[in-house]
């Protein structure tokens, strides 16, 4: 009977797409994302890392040793993949990837995207401290990340879901994606396996 196939009730309407966050580097896409990810009980998947893994070096290398060219195009090809094959998760994209047309086409039809929007102050405070952002190294941070947004932000717009990335701790700011997307798919999306009730389970 249809009730054997129903949803426990503490099992999560199931998102019906992918989750692409886009957004500045520092905008928290990786942060907040592998926190989305948790709180919604699917695989993160952060592209940065899978371009880094596919070439055998990192992010700087490859731009060093590549150009930014090369990677755009190892770029494209990793995000139509992952969207291609993978079931739903959420996806963090690197800075760049929500650029590319193609890239916003194949992100349209396969997911939901997200962009975590910060303001300047907020994303220099956050990148100051890692690396594996060669583009912020060709110059004053500050002046590149403002033509950044500039030149990003009216493309990052097109975004499905615009949800501010601020002061606030990422865990907030995923409660808020998740706020969001709930409003977006009109669903309510509750956490697949509660830690409550998995311990319960365990005594
Ligand atoms: N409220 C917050 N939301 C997001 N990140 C935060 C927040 N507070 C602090 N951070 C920190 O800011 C730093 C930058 O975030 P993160 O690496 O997730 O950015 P990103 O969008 O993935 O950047 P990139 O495009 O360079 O990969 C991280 O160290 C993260 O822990
Ligand atoms: O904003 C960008 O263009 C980039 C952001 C990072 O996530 C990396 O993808 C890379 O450093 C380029
Ligand atoms: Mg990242």
């Amino acid at each position: 009977m249809s009730h054997r196939h129903a949803h426990p009730p503490h099992a999560p309407a199931p998102l019906p797409r992918t989750v692409v966050l886009v957004g500045l580097m520092g905008a928290g896409k990786s942060a907040v994302g592998r926190r989305l990810a948790a709180r919604l009980g699917l695989p993160f998947v952060d592209a940065d890392t899978e371009i880094e893994a596919a070439a055998g070096c990192s992010i700087e290398e490859i731009f060093q040793r590549d150009g930014e060219t090369a990677f755009r195009q190892g770029e494209r090809r990793i995000i139509a993949r992952l969207l291609g094959e993978r079931p739903v998760h959420v996806l963090a994209t690197g800075g760049g990837a929500f650029m590319d047309a193609e890239t916003r086409l194949v992100v349209r039809s396969h997911a939901v995207s997200v962009w975590l929007r910060a303001d300047l102050e907020m994303l220099l405070h956050r990148t100051a401290r890692r690396s594996n952002r060669p583009l912020l190294k060709q110059g004053d941070p500050r002046e590149i990340l403002q033509r950044l947004i500039d030149l990003r932000y009216p493309v990052y717009a097109e975004a499905d879901i615009i949800v501010d990335s601020d002061e606030r701790p990422p865990e907030q700011t995923a409660e808020r994606v998740v706020a969001a997307l709930e409003t977006h798919f009109g669903i309510a999306l509750t956490p697949r396996v509660p830690a409550a009730a998995h311990a319960g389970e365990r005594l």
